[in-house]
């Protein structure tokens, strides 16, 4: 291996490995498995590009019944013969983009989210290699694409939205829009994904973004645990007045 070879390796471990205490701090296990939702699994695919952690995300195929064309993270809904949330998102990233299991080195599970369809979506952290050549499943995504994660604190072209869900939880709503000057193409990333990805990026990076967030960020996992349970706590509240 060449000098700045091994300089380009040495420097790709110590972020990976900084990273990688990081997530470990923030990681929930199995806490929320246990609630009374239909589950999901995303995938945060993290690599090291170009001396920068990046994110794999994807763009949905515009035939499918839910969310077509929205951007959002390899993943879907859990199987009977899945065994937690994690197998969940190893076999939703093969089926999707083509990434096999054993090219994943799993990190963490962060704080779960609740998607429109009221789905319990648990993010699945990951590191994949930069080489990695994604097969998009031409039945469920269209493009896929690699974002600086940086840009989740300190976006170029960011809008917040107050949102309310039918249960009457509120809060921001972060719309982020990604140009990708090098393919030529634009990106708009908000919701449920984007709610993640700014997560994964506190949780890294451990600053302040430039927008405002929902967050005590000196207690951001107790803060995104409380986000969490009073959002949970909605559409339980409203599940059992229409029993
Ligand atoms: C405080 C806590 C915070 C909470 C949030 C705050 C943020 C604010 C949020 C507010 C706004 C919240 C709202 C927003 O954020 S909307 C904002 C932008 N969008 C997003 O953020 C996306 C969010 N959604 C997702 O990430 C996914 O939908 C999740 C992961 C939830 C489910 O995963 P997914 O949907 O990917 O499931 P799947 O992969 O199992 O299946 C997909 C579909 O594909 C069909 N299919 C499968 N195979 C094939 C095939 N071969 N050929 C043809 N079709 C095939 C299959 O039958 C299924 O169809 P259907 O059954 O769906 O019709
Ligand atoms: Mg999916």
């Amino acid at each position: 291996m060449a000098a700045a070879e091994r300089q380009d390796e040495a420097e790709r471990s110590s972020i990976k490995e900084a990273a990688r205490a990081r997530l470990r701090r923030h990681d929930v296990g199995g806490r929320f498995s246990g609630l009374p939702l239909p589950k999901a699994s995303v995938l945060l695919p993290l690599m090291v590009r170009g001396g920068e952690l990046c994110l794999l995300l994807t763009v949905r195929s515009m035939q499918l019944r839910s969310s077509p064309g929205e951007v959002c993270f390899p993943g879907g809904k859990s199987e009977a013969e899945d065994k937690d949330e994690i197998d969940t998102a190893l076999r939703e990233a093969k089926e999707e983009v083509g990434l096999q299991p054993e090219e994943v080195e799993v990190i963490c599970r962060l704080v779960p989210g609740i998607d429109k369809r009221n789905h319990l979506v648990t993010p699945v952290v990951g590191f994949i290699e930069d080489t990695f050549q994604a097969t998009p499943n031409p039945d469920e995504v269209s493009d896929v694409f690699v974002v600086p994660l940086e840009y989740f604190i300190k976006p170029l072209n960011y809008m917040t939205l107050p949102y309310k869900t039918s249960s009457g939880h509120s809060g921001r709503m972060h719309c982020f829009t990604y140009d990708d000057h090098e393919h030529k193409m634009s990106f708009k990333i908000w919701g449920l994904t984007a709610h993640f990805a700014v997560f994964l990026a506190l949780v890294i990076f451990g600053r302040r973004p430039t927008f405002e967030v929902d967050y005590d960020l000196d207690n951001l996992i107790s803060s995104a645990v409380q986000n969490f349970m009073n959002l949970y706590a909605s559409i339980y509240e409203r599940k059992k007045s229409n029993l």
